[in-house]
This record gives structure tokens, C-alpha cells and sequence, in this order.
């Protein structure tokens, strides 16, 4: 059986630069925060916000966080960055002046918000609203894990949903929505248009980001340890990833 080689790290960003304008995507959790026991117990450091408009003025506005949480989560996290930014795995798009890049997502029906709030309660599960899906996370009780994506995935059939599962987490969200959407949305407009796009993330969902850069002529950075992966290149961690960005 042949072995693929090992990622390497990716160019250095002055060297990218240098070779002409960046597009730069990058997702929340595990790649800018560390993976906290629950979804509000993550850490943001201290000038995160600060260093990210930095570099998005080093861009040219060329900057945007794509993460699986709610824009209105990640605002409570980081306030109101002026970047541009896709929440709920892509579905809900905006520019850094609050404008909306594309329709709102669509939420799930109440019914089956309560359904899966119910199931939460009774499996003592943390369960999660978003603007276009909800969640259950099971890293307090990984053995509850598999029967969670189950259930999820039956009501995903019966209702014509999809489900996304992640680090510990299963999701119930409408068809379409993928970091590669989102990837594509901002690509095809100024500034975004016509720069190398780079995505960096380290969960599954950012595969879609990573096939979305490498389609449009740039790539992706895998965050963690190597795996089967759509990224050319990897970081080792959250670390590597703020050296990168020399913050
Ligand atoms: O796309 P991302 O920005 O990486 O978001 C992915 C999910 O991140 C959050 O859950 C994950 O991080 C939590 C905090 O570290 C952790 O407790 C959980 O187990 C992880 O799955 C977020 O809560 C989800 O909505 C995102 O989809």
C-alpha cells in the first residue's frame, strides 16, 4: 500500500504576498481558539480581535472567519469585528459593515428545534441554536456520541435535512449549506476576486473550504494531526497557526 508523504507547513504569508494578493479564510474553533469542554468555554486571547483587523487591513479586506457557529455566537466571543465573516457553516454571509452577502439561512422548524432540545435534556447533552441548524455535543458524555448521531440522522431523513458532525458534536442543518459555499460566495466578488485563496481549519467541515480554495486556484492548511485530508499543507496546532499569521 503506498503512504503519502507527510504535509508540510504552508509558504510563509510574506512570501504568498509577495507573489500577489491573499484571500484568507479561516475557521474559529481549533484553528484560532483552542477546543474547549463546551461550546461557551472557550478562551479567546487576549488581542485576537485586535491582530485579526490588523491583518485583514494587511489583506486589503481580503480576510474572512468561517466557522459552524451563529454569526451572533462568534460576536459574543469576539464583538463586532469589522471583517468579513460566514456563520453556520457557511449559510449566513456578511461583509465587515453588517451587510449580508447572500440570503439569511433559513431556519429549522420549531418542532424539530424542540425535538432535539428534548433529546438533549433527557441524554444530558449540551444542545446548541444556530441561525440555519441546531446541535448536540457530547464531549462530556462520549459514549452518548453514536446513538446522538442516529437520532439526528432520523430526523434528517424524515424531514429532508443533513446532518454535519464535527469534534465531538452532530448537527441537524438544511441541505447546501458548506465552508465551500462560502469559500465561493466571496471569492467571485471585490476584494476577494482574483487573490490565491487559503483556507485553514481543522475539523471535517473544513474540507469543503479546502476543496473550495484548491478549485479556485489556492489551498488549504489542515490544522492538528495528519489524516485523509483536501489540505496541501498543515499546522500542528493553534500555536503554529498564530505564528503563521505572525500574530
Ligand atoms: O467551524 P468552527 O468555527 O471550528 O466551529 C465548529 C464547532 O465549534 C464549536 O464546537 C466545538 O468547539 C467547542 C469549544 O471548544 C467544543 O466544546 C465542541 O466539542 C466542538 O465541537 C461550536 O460549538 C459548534 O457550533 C461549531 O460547529
Amino acid at each position: 500500500m503506498s503512504q503519502s508523504a507527510p504535509l508540510l507547513a504552508p509558504p510563509s504569508l510574506a512570501s504568498l504576498l509577495a507573489a500577489g494578493p491573499v484571500a484568507l479564510f479561516l475557521d474559529f474553533d481549533g484553528t484560532l481558539v483552542e477546543i474547549a469542554a463546551r461550546p461557551d468555554a472557550i478562551a479567546v486571547p487576549a488581542k485576537l480581535v485586535s491582530k485579526l483587523a490588523r491583518l485583514s487591513d494587511r489583506l486589503g479586506g481580503r480576510l474572512a472567519l468561517v466557522s459552524g457557529r451563529s454569526l451572533e455566537d462568534l460576536e459574543t466571543h469576539l464583538g463586532s469585528l469589522a471583517v468579513a465573516s460566514a456563520g453556520s457553516h457557511g449559510a449566513d454571509r456578511r461583509w465587515p459593515d453588517g451587510s449580508h452577502l447572500g440570503g439569511a439561512p433559513l431556519s429549522l422548524a420549531a418542532e424539530t428545534i424542540a425535538e432535539v432540545e428534548d433529546y438533549a435534556r433527557a441524554q444530558e447533552l449540551i444542545f446548541e441554536t444556530k441561525s440555519h441548524g441546531c446541535a448536540l455535543h457530547y464531549r462530556g458524555r462520549p459514549e452518548a456520541g453514536e446513538s446522538a448521531e442516529a437520532f439526528m440522522r432520523t430526523i434528517a431523513a424524515r424531514e429532508g435535512l443533513a446532518v454535519k458532525t464535527g469534534k465531538c458534536v452532530v448537527e441537524l442543518v438544511h441541505e447546501g449549506a458548506d465552508k465551500g459555499g462560502a469559500v465561493r460566495a466571496f471569492m467571485e466578488q471585490p476584494p476577494f476576486a482574483g487573490a490565491r485563496p487559503v483556507f485553514i481549519g481543522d475539523d471535517v467541515t473544513d474540507e469543503d473550504g479546502f476543496a473550495g480554495c484548491t478549485q479556485a486556484g489556492g489551498f488549504g492548511v489542515l490544522v492538528g494531526d495528519e489524516r485523509e485530508t483536501a489540505a496541501e499543507f498543515r499546522l500542528a496546532d493553534v500555536d503554529a497557526v498564530y505564528d503563521w499569521l505572525e500574530f
